[in-house]
């Protein structure tokens, strides 16, 4: 714990710029969360801050905060005069991971005066009132400008209502090893991703790598088609195939693409198969999308494939092979009913259900697998919210499936490689200002390079070039 309140204080310091004069309120509540906010408390105390404690349940504070502040300098106040309307920092230690349930009343009422108030916004390892596990928010929750986390990053930082209630993540490590690698929700880190994505070698050929078969687009949408294959030709797998109607788009965008205006069965051999952006749900389409669930290949179902799904579920609930399906929250609820506010749950409900792999998109993309294992993606930018980001997606899963299908990496995984390498084109894309879906496209090769020179765990790149 003493870790933890050093790195906590150490931010704070940071953060507010000065401790000398600086008039500081803990909110603590009777956990260790309440312990870590007395305990950096003192410290602040000790370099000059002015710290005012607030106990909701003053017979169970943490001893050894409490003797900690007190010995410091710091004093004690009621609920009613705690100075959240003049303070300059507020410590939420009202309750960390230990939380059940929306907040209780009193500590709600804190969260919202400070709030009111003029004070920086700190939470201790968790917003208050945020669920740890899944980010859902029941009722009220600190609304904090910055969260000090200890360890790893926990599942409600960076999905759902958490992810908004949480402001800039600051991560001190106190040595408890990666537990969410352990946990059944993962979070990639750019190694983890790199290492998930096979290198062509000196034994290459252009069908070895895996090969990719885009049905995108249509007279109406030829963008979406362009936009996907051109996203699965820039992940390199060896080769892409198009079969669909926007056929002369693609091959203008994409004099490398192997592209055919009729059905998927005249496209030639491929190991994975994306279906959807684009294509419309007409009965053509459905004819296609039929023929494409019908193969024993892995698939990406997206887009309008998902609408089109939503009439007849079992024609994925019938397939052996890896399915994939990559909603946003419209078409999840199309699918498989509303998200509601635990994400990671209704996507793992949908993978069991359904018996695939769910990519469940939005601001913090969650991906889950029908045995419940999941991951949350850690990448990315409010900038993707923007036309055709959703195709590229898809592009880049297309392609990562089909070197999987050679590599044996299995589709949940590639699911999360590819959330993780999307979002960081977008960062790369936004860097300079708003982005456009093709700027992901272009950026793939540069982000996929960035990840492969990301440190590993023993700080050398994670990969180092093509494997000889
Ligand atoms: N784990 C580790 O390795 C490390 C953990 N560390 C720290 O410990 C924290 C976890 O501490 P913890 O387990 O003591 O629980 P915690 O979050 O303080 O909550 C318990 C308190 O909350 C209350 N409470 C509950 N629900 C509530 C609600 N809805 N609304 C209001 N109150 C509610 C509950 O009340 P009760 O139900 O008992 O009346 C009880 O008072 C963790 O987040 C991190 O800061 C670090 O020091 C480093 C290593
Ligand atoms: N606020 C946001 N922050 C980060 N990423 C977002 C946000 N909104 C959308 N995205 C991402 O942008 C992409 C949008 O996909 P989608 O809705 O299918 O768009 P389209 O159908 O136009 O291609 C998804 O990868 C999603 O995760
Ligand atoms: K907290």
């Amino acid at each position: 714990m003493q870790r933890a309140a050093t790195g906590l204080a150490t931010h704070c310091l940071a953060l507010a710029g000065r401790a000398h004069g600086l008039r500081v309120t803990l909110l603590v509540g009777a956990g260790d969360n309440g312990g870590d906010a007395l305990l950096a408390g003192a410290l602040l105390a000790r370099r000059g801050a002015r710290v005012t404690a607030v106990l909701l349940a003053p017979d169970r504070a943490h001893p050894g905060g409490l003797a900690a502040l007190r010995g410091a300098g710091g004093r004690l106040a009621d609920l009613a005069d705690a100075g959240l309307d003049r303070a300059d920092l507020v410590l939420d230690g009202i309750v960390g991971i230990g939380g059940r349930g929306g907040l209780r009343p009193a500590a709600a009422e804190l969260a919202r005066a400070a709030a009111a108030g003029p004070g920086l916004l700190v939470a201790v390892d968790l917003p208050s009132g945020v669920d740890a596990d899944t980010g859902a928010v029941d009722g009220e929750a600190f609304a904090a400008q910055h969260t000090v986390t200890f360890g790893t990053r926990t599942p409600g930082l960076v999905v759902g209502a958490g992810r908004r209630h949480t402001g800039r993540l600051h991560l001190v490590d106190i040595g408890l090893g990666p537990h969410l690698a352990a946990a059944a929700t993962r979070q990639l880190t750019d190694a983890d991703a790199a290492d998930r994505i096979e290198a062509p070698s000196a034994a290459s050929d252009k069908y070895t790598q895996g090969v990719v078969g885009i049905v995108a687009g249509s007279a109406t949408y030829p963008g979406a088609g362009v936009l996907c294959t051109g996203a699965a030709l820039h992940t390199r797998p060896g080769l892409v195939r198009y079969a669909g109607t926007a056929a002369d788009g693609v091959r203008a965008a994409w004099p490398e693409a192997i592209v055919t205006a009729g059905r998927p069965g005249d496209a030639g051999r491929v190991q994975s198969w994306v279906v959807g952006p684009g294509v419309g749900t007409d009965d053509e389409a459905r004819s296609v999308l039929a023929e494409v669930l019908d193969t024993d290949l892995p698939v990406v179902v997206d887009a309008d494939a998902l609408t089109m799904l939503a009439d007849d579920p079992d024609l994925v609930r019938a397939r052996t092979a890896p399915t994939v399906l990559t909603p946003h929250d419209r078409e999840f609820a199309r699918i498989a009913g509303d998200v509601g506010p635990d994400r990671l749950a209704a996507a793992r409900r949908a993978a069991a259900d359904l018996g695939c792999t769910v990519l469940l998109k939005g601001s913090a993309t969650v991906v889950a697998d029908a045995d419940g294992s999941a991951f949350v993606n850690g990448t990315g930018t409010p900038y993707l919210a923007t036309a055709g980001t959703g195709d590229v997606l898809a592009g880049v899963l297309g392609a990562l499936l089909a070197s999987a299908a050679v590599t044996g990496l299995p589709a949940v995984e590639a699911a999360a490689v590819a959330a993780h390498v999307h979002g960081r084109a977008g960062e790369l894309a936004a860097a300079r200002g708003p982005l456009l879906a093709g700027d992901l496209v272009r950026l793939l090769p540069e982000t996929l390079h960035r990840l492969r020179e990301a440190p590993g765990p023993h700080g050398v790149p994670a990969a180092r070039g093509p494997a000889q």
